[in-house]
């Protein structure tokens, strides 16, 4: 059951709205250069703004005509995401989502990959690259310390924008953006170097969404943006320590899907509709977007911590999501379990499986844990990603929300015990875990994001009129 939320306060009437929409539509229109195209000249056309001086705007009729020809005007907002682990993706259909609920049809959502669409290698198979990297921990750390100076990612990020130059600036060109949002650590230096080639830099704005909660990577901090929206304190620490100013930096929390703040969550129900045991505990174990940690081992062990042999019966119940992992799907389907277990694979709908849950165990995954909080879920941490992740561990058991163990067998023991006789210890973790929370983030986020947009187009918009 989804509460739906409240639409934006109507309190222009609708010639205003139309009298607002068509003026800044045309001073826009109006700017020469390569970026107006002929979308926003057909919308805002001179017999728009004719049309409305002449008249007035006193027949409401004509206003009504005008919206039919399109003087509405729509923005273009092109999120940039690639699927380096399964957040930014989750993080950008959450700001999609946002938009939709906050703003209607005002907005138009594009997310994109663009180095996957546009370049040639290495930009366009960083997924099954960083993938391998993660595999070999030590690799990772090297590249993910390595670059760190600003002075080696620009330049490996110059060198690459030079190369690819041609084929970015078709791909984000294509979309004609007025607000481009980039959800992903590696996506500000080379869009923001295309708007500057373009002279775009005043015209279209330029945000980012770090969906990091702790130690995040340089690169998410760029000097030439309109917002940096950070998910806690402790990133807008680091964002000011690397220069941004005040003004740049938000805090407002990491998006997560509206699927999550805005549904109303009833465990019984859910545990119906999944098939679920109703009266058994249930933990969910999953490892990201990909499967990643130690999963098998883990499951093995709760099978065993789960399961009261002295009673014969179990204590508990277990979820795995394997999410793309397929091979950890078929290993754990072919074993054999003394206690209730489902398996699943890639699932669209997590807030179901974490709200029909009691407590998580996964790898330090921001998105993840983000979500969990909201849930309320108290929260095994039983891996992290060197640098990007590290630094998730501590936000996590330092507020009380979980704890941290690699041990597949502690996991299984804390489990058993929050399920048996430590029961108080898990209540007070999911309070610890909700406190954290912040649902309501991703609206915050696109609300500045509007308020931005409205700002600009009264920058203009005095420029306009006297150039009429
Ligand atoms: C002395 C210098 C030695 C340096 C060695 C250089 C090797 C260069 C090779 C690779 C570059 C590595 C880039 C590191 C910076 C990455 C910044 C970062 O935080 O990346 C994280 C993302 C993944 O996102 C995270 O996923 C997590 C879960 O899995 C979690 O969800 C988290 O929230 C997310 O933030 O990583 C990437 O996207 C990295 C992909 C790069 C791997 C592919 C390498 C080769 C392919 C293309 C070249 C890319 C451009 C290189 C420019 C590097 C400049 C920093
Ligand atoms: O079957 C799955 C598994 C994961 N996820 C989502 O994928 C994201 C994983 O992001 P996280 O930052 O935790 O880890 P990553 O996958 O990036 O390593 C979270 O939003 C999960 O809810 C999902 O939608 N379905």
């Amino acid at each position: 059951m989804m509460k739906v939320a409240s639409p934006r306060a109507q309190d222009d009437s609708i010639t205003q709205k139309v009298f607002r929409r068509v003026y800044s539509n045309f001073s826009f229109s109006t700017v020469e250069d390569d970026y107006n195209h002929s979308r926003l000249r057909s919308r805002s056309g001179d017999y728009g703004k004719a049309s409305l001086r002449k008249r007035g705007f006193e027949e409401k009729e004509q206003v009504m005509e005008m919206e039919q020809m399109g003087a509405e005007r729509i923005k273009t907002v092109l999120i940039l995401m690639s699927d380096t682990g399964g957040g930014h993706r989750a993080s950008a259909e959450a700001i999609r989502d946002a938009f939709n609920i906050e703003f209607g049809d005002d907005y138009r959502i594009i997310i994109k990959d663009v180095w996957k669409e546009y370049t040639g290698w290495p930009l366009n198979d960083m997924e099954r690259q960083y993938k391998f990297m993660v595999k070999h921990v030590g690799l990772w750390s090297v590249a993910f310390h390595g670059t760190s100076p600003k002075w080696i990612h620009r330049s490996y990020l110059s060198a690459l924008a030079a190369y690819y130059a041609k084929e970015i600036e078709a791909g984000l060109m294509e979309y004609k953006p007025d607000i481009i949002i980039s959800v992903h650590p590696l996506m500000q230096h080379i869009p923001l170097w295309v708007m500057k080639r373009q002279g775009l830099q005043k015209k279209v704005i330029f945000v980012t969404v770090i969906t990091d909660l702790n130690t995040c990577h340089r690169t998410w901090f760029h000097h030439g943006v309109s917002r940096c929206y950070c998910p806690s304190k402790e990133v807008a620490k680091r964002a000011l320590v690397d220069g941004l100013g005040d003004s740049q930096i938000r805090v407002f929390g990491l998006p997560v899907r509206p699927s999550f703040a805005r549904t109303i969550i009833c465990k019984d129900d859910l545990r119906k509709e999944l098939e679920i045991d109703s009266n058994l505990p249930a933990v969910l174990l999953m490892g990201g977007g990909e499967g990643m940690g130690p999963v098998q081992k883990t499951a093995q062990a709760l099978g065993d911590s789960l399961y009261d042999s002295k009673e014969r019966k179990p204590i508990g119940q277990l979820i795995v999501i394997c999410g793309r992992n397929k091979t950890l799907a078929s290993a754990l389907a072919s074993h054999e379990w003394k206690i209730p277990i489902k398996i699943r694979g890639f699932e669209k709908q997590m807030e179901k499986w974490m709200g029909a849950c009691d407590c998580i165990i996964t790898k330090a995954g921001p998105g993840t844990i983000a979500e969990a909080l909201i849930c309320g879920l108290p929260i095994i941490l039983n891996d992290y990603i060197p640098g990007q992740e590290k630094g998730n561990v501590p936000y996590v058991v330092d507020n009380g929300a979980g704890i941290f163990t690699r041990s597949p067998k502690e996991t299984a023991k804390t489990v058993a015990d929050w399920f048996s006789n430590k029961k108080n210890e898990l209540e007070k973790m999911s309070e610890n875990a909700l406190k954290l929370a912040q649902p309501e983030g991703v609206f915050d986020i696109v609300k500045d994001i509007n308020h931005l947009s409205q700002q600009q187009q009264q920058r203009i918009q005095p420029f306009n009129d006297h150039s009429y």
